[in-house]
């Protein structure tokens, strides 16, 4: 443990920025599957009725239905070209679910589920959690001069509101950069190329990306290093 412990320390020391992955890492993964996902699925429909004729969801909407057609090229059953939403918000309801179900982390889904979880977090209905010894991590970190970024299926939004609204208080002030998969999934090593173009500054800095899993053929990619927590 204490070796564990050490060899975490080095390669701490070694980097100038620290990339944090969310769900299992700095937040525990029942907060997610047990109060974040249940919230969308609860609130999906009377959220679509109430929300139907903003911007905001029109465009959600687009997002999703131009997402299920090209799901629909493997199988998945189209939405109905209706523009009802008596007619469109059931099935809205029920690709969502079916998303959800399969885990996707789309960003048409991503971006919905932020766009709601907006309204929880500013209504108090869901607080952010994040570890108490995560909060530790981040006060020593940036004492100790690091760059700290997120990377995260979640929006970027949802990023932001579960570091603002954390059980600790607002916390966003810690991270200057957030990455969710608009520059690709995580278990792609493009997406991770793309985040490093984007934070370096030459000379290239060196990161850590902490994080509960890695998935994918992740090698290859200079000035990165991975550890599991
Ligand atoms: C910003 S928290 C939302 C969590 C989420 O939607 C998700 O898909 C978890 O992704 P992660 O990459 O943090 O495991």
């Amino acid at each position: 443990m204490k070796r564990r412990q050490e060899d975490f320390a080095n390669l701490v020391n070694e980097v100038d920025i620290i990339m944090l992955d969310i769900e299992g890492t700095t937040t525990s993964i029942s907060f997610v599957k047990e109060e974040l996902f249940p919230y969308v699925r609860q609130e999906i429909s009377n959220y679509l009725k109430e929300t139907w004729d903003t911007q905001l969801t029109k465009d959600d909407v687009a997002a999703l239905t131009r997402q299920v057609s090209e799901d629909a090229r493997a199988g998945v059953e189209p939405l109905p070209t209706s523009h009802s939403p008596e007619v469109l918000i059931p099935a809205l309801v029920a690709t969502v679910a079916a998303m959800m179900d399969a885990d996707s982390k789309v960003p048409a889904l991503k971006a919905l589920q932020g766009h709601m979880w907006h309204r929880a977090y500013l209504n108090g209905a869901i607080t952010g959690h994040v570890y108490n010894d995560v909060v530790e991590a981040l006060q020593q970190w940036k004492k100790a001069g690091k760059r700290l970024v997120v990377y995260s299926s979640g929006s970027v939004q949802a990023q932001k509101l579960l570091f603002s609204h954390s059980c600790h208080g607002d916390l966003l002030h810690y991270f200057s950069d957030h990455f969710d998969t608009s520059v690709g999934a995580k278990v792609e090593a493009g997406s991770y190329r793309t985040i490093l173009q984007a934070l370096h500054s030459p000379p290239p800095e060196k990161v850590l990306f902490i994080t509960d899993l890695v998935k994918g053929e992740l090698g290859g990619v200079t000035n990165l290093t991975f550890i599991v927590c």
